[in-house]
């Protein structure tokens, strides 16, 4: 497996601001989908191409497009939703597989609730999407998942990743290559990232409860 932390400044700044604990829901949101976006433009970087001719204002012009496998985004549900608008802004034809996976907060083991892929994922390029890689189950789970359905080529793009969620994703699936916006230092005694964002899914739908 590869992680790429980008260091592209854009994404430091962004992300610097999700960080602050009283930023509010709408600029959260925002930043999420901004930094989706720029992860995008990371990811995809190496996707082949392949030429071909069309008619330009001043004659025949060799132009080119993405070849090779056509491309599903996978948001792990219901966070991932945080990230898909900004991924889509980059890639607009993209099908949507949804994967609703959620951590059990006692547990920390991720469950799977529902899964709506679109068709032909052996043909696909699946590009998962989450904010946040904690301990690694909900992201493995989501491979795992995938690679049923008959997927072959994944890649991961997340905000922030604790090295233990990296490292069960190596260990599960090393040839799936993660995509982040930082390596934070490690997680808390209840499995959250530090420093990380908090609840990135309860801070994106506003849902985080006042006296929690
Ligand atoms: O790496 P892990 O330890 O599995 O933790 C990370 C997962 O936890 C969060 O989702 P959550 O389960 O809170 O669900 P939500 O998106 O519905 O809020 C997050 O969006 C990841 O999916
Ligand atoms: O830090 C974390 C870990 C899991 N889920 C989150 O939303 N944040
Ligand atoms: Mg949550």
């Amino acid at each position: 497996m590869s992680v790429q932390e980008i260091q592209h400044p854009l994404i430091r700044h962004k992300l610097g601001l999700m960080r602050r604990a009283t930023e509010s829901t709408k600029n959260f949101r925002e930043l999420a989908q901004e930094i989706g976006a720029l992860l995008t433009y990371e990811a995809t970087k190496d996707l082949p191409l392949e030429s071909y001719s069309i008619q330009g204002w001043c004659g025949t012009v060799e132009v080119e497009k993405i070849a090779g496998k056509k491309i599903t985004v996978v948001p792990i549900l219901r966070a991932g939703i945080g990230m898909l608008d900004g991924v889509l802004s980059l890639i607009p034809g993209a099908k949507v597989s949804a994967v609703g996976v959620v951590r059990n907060e006692e547990t920390l083991q991720a469950q799977t609730y529902m899964e709506k892929l679109a068709p032909n994922m052996g043909s696909r390029l699946a590009l998962i999407i989450d904010p946040m890689l904690a301990t690694g189950g909900s992201m493995v789970a989501t491979i795992d998942l995938l690679k049923k359905a008959g997927c072959k080529e994944i890649r991961a793009m997340v905000l922030v990743a604790a090295p233990q969620g990296i490292a069960a994703v190596e260990q599960a699936h090393p040839e799936v290559k993660i995509y982040t916006a930082s390596i934070d230092q490690g997680l808390d005694s209840n499995g959250y990232i530090v420093p990380g964002l908090g609840d990135a899914g309860d801070r994106i739908f506003g849902t985080k409860q006042k006296d929690s």
